[in-house]
């Protein structure tokens, strides 16, 4: 049968705060994970291309190693040839430092060339992970969340894992090697300029420890106010036409500015505060030097060291610094990275929308349709639909009526598996769909929305997303059945037509002519119209209708119906109120029963 576009019907967004705990039918959010966790995932990641890590790691140890070596020969120049004026074993040890500096070269570029490899990789299978997850989530939870926001975690956070991971691990250990290293180094050289030089290490600890506290809180928030802000502006691009017929440009732009303020003031202390870490680095650091000229000349006054170890020393100071200086600068990075991670591994815990255990595979429906008590709520203080209880049969078309919130659209929810019922069943053919596939029962439903979506791409590829095996033939067979074929014929590149992602370019009329060719081609065994509330031209009107009738012949139909006409062919009319079915039956019964409908009726 087909894939057909299984889209939310109108849905109204319920901002969430930053609820974690918050459970929602089946979907249990996971508790925020800490740091320890979330980089732990980031490393199962990374273990899968153990052996280019290793690589990465051998090439670390060399640089570092290297980098210690140059100053140590620099110091070696000076006390065993500088000193005895040696000028031969002089040139053979600055040929030595050449080799080593070419060295440390490749080996930087390697570990670099092997890490953004192995960066990249990770960061296409996290984001393939995370969209995947996404296509896989119930509609009840995209519902309730923020388009934009979402957005955000498949943009700004993966990207700003990538960035950590293409450089910043590589610097976090070479960082930690290095300092280890030259603290070896130093112990050997000298324990006493040693402890001088690390006397400023406990107030480097300190000092990071606490700008570090505060910049993690900040970069959090940043994140967040980030994720807000482009929410906010997918929201009023989409929403643009909304905007500018309502002339609340001002207003956006105001809401617009406070949630900027937000992000801003966020920003700021991010940034002012990660900012101290290397001012206070330089100041230690040249505390230290100075510590290291003094001590270490009055040491080399007393013959107890030379004056070769107290340049090393005064060389390693500087380098031991900037490991300490990278690390904090990386942390930072690092903590914005994992908090990001962290977003991201939020999404794919989700539950996704599954079948039940034993579910069976629905075969090919003959569309007889039953809800017997059925009770939902979206929330658990409402009753949305209480105990409606109605009949279908195979190719009936059903008007669902009633005023704005009354359930109507909740209940082709229900029937699509968008959303479970609290209690009742609801059947097809008489198999309750709670024991059935997800798949297999949404493939035989048709959607013709209000709201019709294309996406981007030739007018011929979007008919054919109703059966992607389709011949150009059945496109185009399709688009007959569906009035469709003329309007597009008369376009200039007729179906290769590219249509923008939001069709527009044609009419809102041939956008529903086209919606209608694309199930017309998915042959569905059941259909679920949402009549346009919009007018529309009267013989694009005229074309929609027919085409309709044409693609509802024999078929189970559910209308969600405005037009008289529409409601007064149907075989049978529910009358929804405030979630309950409040008369059901034919046009006729329903007028002599001078009701709610006959009211309705009289009144239009
Ligand atoms: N995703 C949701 N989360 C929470 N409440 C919702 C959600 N969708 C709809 N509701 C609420 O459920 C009730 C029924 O909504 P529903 O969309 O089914 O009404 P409707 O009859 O289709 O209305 P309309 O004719 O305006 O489309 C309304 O009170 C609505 O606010």
């Amino acid at each position: 049968m087909s894939n057909q576009l299984t889209r939310p019907f109108r849905y109204k967004r319920i901002p969430l705060p930053d609820s974690d705990t918050k459970t929602e039918g089946k979907i249990v959010k996971t508790k925020p994970k800490n740091w320890k966790s979330t980089i732990k995932r980031i490393w199962n990641y990374l273990a899968v291309h153990k052996k280019y890590i290793v690589l990465v790691i051998f090439m670390i140890f060399l640089s570092s190693a290297l980098s210690l070596l140059g100053p140590f020969l620099v110091g070696m120049a000076i006390d065993e040839f500088l000193v005895s004026h040696d000028v031969n074993g002089l040139f053979q040890l600055l040929i030595y430092l050449f080799l080593i500096y070419v060295f440390y070269s490749i080996s930087i570029w390697l570990q670099n060339f092997w890490m953004i490899g192995v960066a990249q990789k990770t960061i296409y299978a996290m984001r393939l992970q995370l969209f995947t997850r996404l296509q896989k989530l119930p509609i009840s939870y995209l519902d309730k969340r923020q388009h934009g926001e979402l957005m955000s975690r498949l943009t700004n956070d993966i990207e700003n894992v990538s960035t950590t991971l293409n450089s910043s691990v590589i610097q976090i250990i070479s960082s930690i090697l290095t300092f280890i290293g030259i603290i070896v180094v130093m112990v050997w050289l000298s324990p006493i300029l040693t402890v001088i030089t690390l006397v400023v290490v406990p107030l480097m600890v300190f000092g990071m420890k606490w700008i570090t506290r505060r910049t993690s809180l900040f970069f959090k928030e940043q994140q967040k106010h980030l994720g807000e802000v482009n929410g906010y502006i997918e929201e009023t691009i989409s929403g643009q036409r909304i905007v500018k017929a309502f002339s609340k440009e001002e207003y956006v732009v105001h809401a617009f500015k406070g949630k900027s303020e937000r992000l801003r003031g966020a920003g700021f202390w991010a940034q002012t505060y990660s900012g101290f870490i290397p001012k206070l680095m330089n100041v230690l650091n040249n505390m230290s030097f100075a510590f290291i000229a003094g001590i270490g000349g009055i040491l080399a006054f007393n013959n107890l060291i030379t004056i070769g170890v107290i340049v090393i020393f005064a060389e390693y100071s500087r380098q031991f610094t900037r490991p300490l200086n990278d690390l904090a600068n990386q942390f930072n990075t690092l903590l914005s990275a994992v908090a990001g991670a962290e977003r991201v591994f939020e999404v794919i815990d989700e539950e996704e929308e599954r079948d039940k255990v034993n579910a069976r595979e629905l075969s090919e429906i003959k569309g007889d349709v039953s809800f017997e008590n059925v009770s939902f709520s979206y929330e658990d203080d409402q009753n949305t639909i209480s105990n409606v209880s109605f009949k279908v049969n195979e190719g009936e078309t059903v008007a669902l009526v009633g005023p704005t919130g009354a359930g109507k659209t909740t209940i082709i929810n229900l029937l699509s598996k968008f959303y479970e019922p609290v209690s009742g069943a609801i059947t097809v053919d008489g198999h309750d769909i709670t024991e059935v596939k997800i798949g297999s029962l949404r493939q035989q439903l048709g959607f013709v929305l209000q709201d019709t979506h294309l996406f981007q791409g030739s007018i011929r590829e979007n008919i054919r997303y109703g059966r992607l095996d389709a011949s150009d033939e059945e496109v185009e067979e399709a688009a007959k059945q569906a009035n469709a074929h003329s309007f597009i014929t008369s376009l200039s590149n007729g179906y290769e037509t590219v249509l923008d992602q939001d069709g527009s370019g044609i009419s809102q009329g041939q956008k529903q002519l086209l919606s209608i060719a694309r199930v017309m081609l998915a042959n569905p065994s059941m259909l679920i119209l949402d009549e346009a509330t919009s007018s529309i031209d009267t013989i694009t009107e005229i074309k929609i209708q027919e085409a309709l009738r044409r693609l509802m012949k024999g078929k189970t139909s559910f209308v969600i119906a405005h037009r008289l006409n529409t409601i007064k062919e149907a075989n049978q009319i529910i009358v929804l109120k405030e979630g309950k079915l409040f008369e059901k039956g034919s046009h006729d019964q329903l007028i002599s029963e001078r009701g709610y409908y006959y009211d309705m009726c009289s009144r239009s």
